[in-house]
């Protein structure tokens, strides 16, 4: 079912590599599914935002295309932003930790290259070659510009497909390229350099500036976006707990519950009554909002607490009185006017 509602702004996802199928399963995990009519087609909706039409690029792609204003949103890895941004800024970063992507952007070398193990070493490398270092990279710009902090000849060899090669096949000294687990690296024999990493990257959401500035739809479209990330990064760390605890009010079963659990919920437990026949026990229900990594933990204290039945669910949003990183966007959009 294609939505027929005239786009308001438009977005670009990455089509292929690491980040396509991880950005349509975020959006998902958003509860912003995107629907693909035709697997060949570059078009697609997401019918929970009829105004939003999807487009897929080359996540380098992607940038430029947020740059010149031909789409309002990107998502796309942090290291791509920073090589394809630009200086003008044109290109606002709405949020720059989707949680998905990681990476380094970072120099490597030959692992036989004992006598290099920091940048600087690379100085004399290149002087007992007698010749600029060979740097292959995909990254000419940061590359180049933390190149340029060492007195150092070098020349940057563009290249496409796997880098991890160009030292063994020898078309380059050393490269600048992504590593995530640094399987690739290892099994091309190359060793990173201590000093090496460029910058820690993650998939992003990018606007085009004007687009905010003068569009208030697609400003509207911002400030939706950022609700459904944010609300759903906030809760995926947590989960909610359900405990049912006996207790003679509501105000002894917080104290029990303060007495033997860290955690408190958000605000803290929400405890309601539990109907019961008359003449039994009275019994109160706590409810919790708990961090994944604690749960055990609460468990137990809600069992040291008097709790039994304990229930627990996945939390599906978190909506805060208002997404800081849109707050953060406004003053950016009002600072450079
Ligand atoms: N191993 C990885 N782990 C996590 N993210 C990665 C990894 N490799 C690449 N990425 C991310 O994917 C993006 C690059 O995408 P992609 O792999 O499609 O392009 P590319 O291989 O650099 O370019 P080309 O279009 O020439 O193949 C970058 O933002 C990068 O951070
Ligand atoms: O440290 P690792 O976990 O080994 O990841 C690093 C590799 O991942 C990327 O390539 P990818 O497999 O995405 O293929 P590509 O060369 O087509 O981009 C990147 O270009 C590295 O080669
Ligand atoms: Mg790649």
């Amino acid at each position: 079912m294609l939505n027929q509602s005239p786009p308001v702004a438009r977005i670009s996802l990455p089509s292929k590599g690491r980040l396509a199928e991880d950005s349509l399963a975020f959006l998902q995990a958003c509860g912003l599914t995107v629907y693909k009519p035709n697997p060949r087609q570059y078009e697609a909706v997401i019918p929970t935002l009829p105004g939003l039409k999807v487009l897929f690029q080359r996540p380098a792609d992607i940038v430029v295309s947020v740059r010149n204003g031909s789409v309002d949103f990107g998502i796309s890895g942090m290291d791509v932003i920073e090589e394809r941004r630009g200086s003008n800024g044109d290109v606002l970063v709405l949020h720059d930790a989707l949680g998905y992507g990681g990476c380094s952007l970072a120099f490597a070398v030959p692992e036989e290259w004992d006598d290099v193990t920091r940048m600087n070493d690379l100085v004399a490398r290149a002087a007992r070659l007698g010749r600029p270092l060979g740097v292959a990279t995909k990254y000419p710009i940061l590359a180049g510009r933390r190149l340029e902090k060492y007195a150092l000849p070098y020349t940057l060899i563009s290249a496409e497909g796997t880098l991890e090669t160009a030292p063994a096949i020898g078309y380059a000294d050393l490269i600048c390229d992504v590593v995530s687990s640094g399987q690739t690296l290892r099994d091309n024999h190359l060793r990173l350099l201590e000093d090496g990493v460029i910058l820690q990257s993650q998939a992003s959401l990018i606007a085009n500036r004007g687009s905010l500035q003068t569009r208030p739809q697609a400003l509207e479209m911002a400030r939706v976006l950022l609700e459904y990330f944010e609300a759903h990064l906030r809760a995926s760390g947590n989960l909610s707990v359900y405990a049912n605890i006996r207790g003679q009010s509501p105000e002894t079963v917080a104290q029990q519950i303060f007495t033997h659990c860290n955690i408190r919920g958000l605000q803290g437990p929400t405890i309601s009554r539990v109907i019961v026949a008359e003449g039994e026990q009275c019994w109160y229900d706590a409810n919790l909002i708990v961090p994944r990594d604690q749960l055990f933990t609460t468990i137990q204290g809600l069992r040291a607490a008097g709790g039994s039945g304990v229930v627990v669910l996945p939390v599906t949003y978190i909506f805060d009185e208002e997404p800081p990183r849109y707050k953060a966007m406004l003053a950016a959009l009002a600072k450079e006017d």
